[in-house]
């Protein structure tokens, strides 16, 4: 028969489980992690309590078992809160745990009384139950898949309900004798749902963990780590799927191809270190200047990509001499003294039928001509002329 003792030392062994998973995690070092550890192995050590209830003393079976129930759940609401960057309220949460602490000492050895000390924890642990989901649903990463974190607020959330009701029961029942041993369908049912949550929720917290590590993989895939653009393969990426929309919607995109100028002399004078942050800060104010919903990445070397949806020639080219003038006015000083630097851009617009390879040799070819007229200018290939013979005359000069 299933007794109460056995549904917790069951519980204790998935804790015990849980908390070897988080250990494993614990060197990721992602917030949160650690909080949900400490609340593993403050339940690992009041579940035995709560078992030998009978046998030790009450400051440990009552007090010392509830003390610590209550800071393993308060332990995961702050999990929770430091993995989602909210403030987890530490000293409220000691706080609240001194009071209810307290509250069971007075109702064991003042007034001894079951019903009081139910209601105390039933209630704070629907609350922070409660809380918990609340802060999983408001403030989940809206960028990642929403799953895990539906999970982690639904399994509160009912845990929540169930600690109500575990509540209302013993409000309306004659209390127990022995709590051990008060196997009712009822104490049973709520009791087992009671007892599997925190281990249910630390296996939610660590798929949100596998999630939050997956996020920082494909970031890190997805970005030039030095400047901060967007790499080459997911440039690539954004821009098939957005020629695609192009063509369903028939919208324009135009591509701005930039390289910047004399790149190789700026690190013979300054040095490569100088270059590197040259290039840094080329980034950093092109990003700045550039809308939501446009893309710059990095092709390699000194050359870099933007991507401009919904946007034509005409305002690709302004665009495209804003970032050229404020490169040109962009004075990088340090130890080494002061650098500026200028950038040449080629600009093509997306054409009916064509796909990302096409484009992006018509925008190289544009710089390519931007470079031999000169430096420090934008050329854009129109749309209309494509004879090969004169493709010197394809372009026009838009560094006004
Ligand atoms: N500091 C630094 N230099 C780089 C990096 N990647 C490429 N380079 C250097 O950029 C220089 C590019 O030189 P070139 O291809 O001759 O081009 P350029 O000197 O800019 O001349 P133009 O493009 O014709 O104006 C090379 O010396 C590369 O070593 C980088 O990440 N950091």
């Amino acid at each position: 028969m299933l007794t109460l003792a056995s549904i917790l030392a069951t519980t204790a062994l998935l804790s015990l489980a849980m908390l070897l998973m988080l250990a494993s995690l614990l060197r990721t070092g992602i917030a949160g992690i650690r909080e949900w550890f400490f609340s593993n192995i403050c339940l690992i050590v009041a579940l035995p309590l709560f078992i030998l209830r009978d046998a030790i003393p009450d400051l440990l079976s009552i007090i010392l078992a509830n003390a610590l129930l209550i800071t393993a759940c308060c332990g995961y609401y702050a999990g929770c809160a430091r993995f989602l960057g909210r403030p987890p309220h530490l000293h409220r949460l000691a706080i609240v745990i001194a009071i209810l602490t307290a509250v069971m000492a007075i109702w064991t050895y003042g007034d001894n009384n079951f019903v009081i000390r139910v209601l105390a924890i039933t209630t704070f642990n629907a609350l922070i139950f409660t809380a918990t989901a609340i802060i999983l649903l408001r403030h989940r990463p809206l960028n990642r898949h929403p799953h895990p974190y539906w999970f982690a607020a639904s399994v509160a959330l009912l845990f929540a309900i169930c600690q109500m009701l575990r509540g209302a029961y013993f409000g309306v029942i004659e209390p127990p004798d022995n709590l051990m041993s008060f196997d009712t369908i009822w104490n049973v049912a709520l009791l087992s749902i009671g007892a599997v949550a925190l281990p249910t929720m630390t296996m939610a917290a660590v798929m949100m963990v596998h999630d939050a590590m997956l996020a920082s993989v494909e970031d890190a895939a997805n970005h030039d780590h030095m400047t901060g653009a967007v790499s080459r393969r997911w440039l690539e990426t954004i821009a098939r799927e957005q020629i695609m929309r192009a063509h369903r919607t028939g919208k324009s995109l135009s591509l701005l191809i930039i390289d910047l100028d004399h790149f190789k002399h700026i690190n013979d004078t300054h040095g490569h270190a100088v270059g590197d942050e040259v290039l840094r800060e080329f980034a950093r104010i092109t990003i700045a200047s550039l809308r939501d919903g446009d893309a710059l990445g990095r092709l390699g070397g000194e050359e870099f990509g933007v991507l401009l949806p919904n946007t034509d020639t005409e305002v690709a080219i302004k665009i495209a001499n804003r970032l050229r003038e404020q490169s040109q006015q962009h004075v990088i000083s340090g130890s080494f003294g002061a650098c500026n630097y200028s950038i040449s851009i080629g600009v093509a617009t997306v054409r009916t039928g064509e796909n990302f390879d096409i484009l992006s040799a018509r925008a190289d070819r544009a710089l390519y001509f931007a470079k031999n007229n000169g430096r420090n200018r934008v050329e854009a290939e129109r749309d209309e002329e494509k004879d090969e013979g004169r493709q010197g005359e394809n372009y026009m000069n838009a560094a006004t």
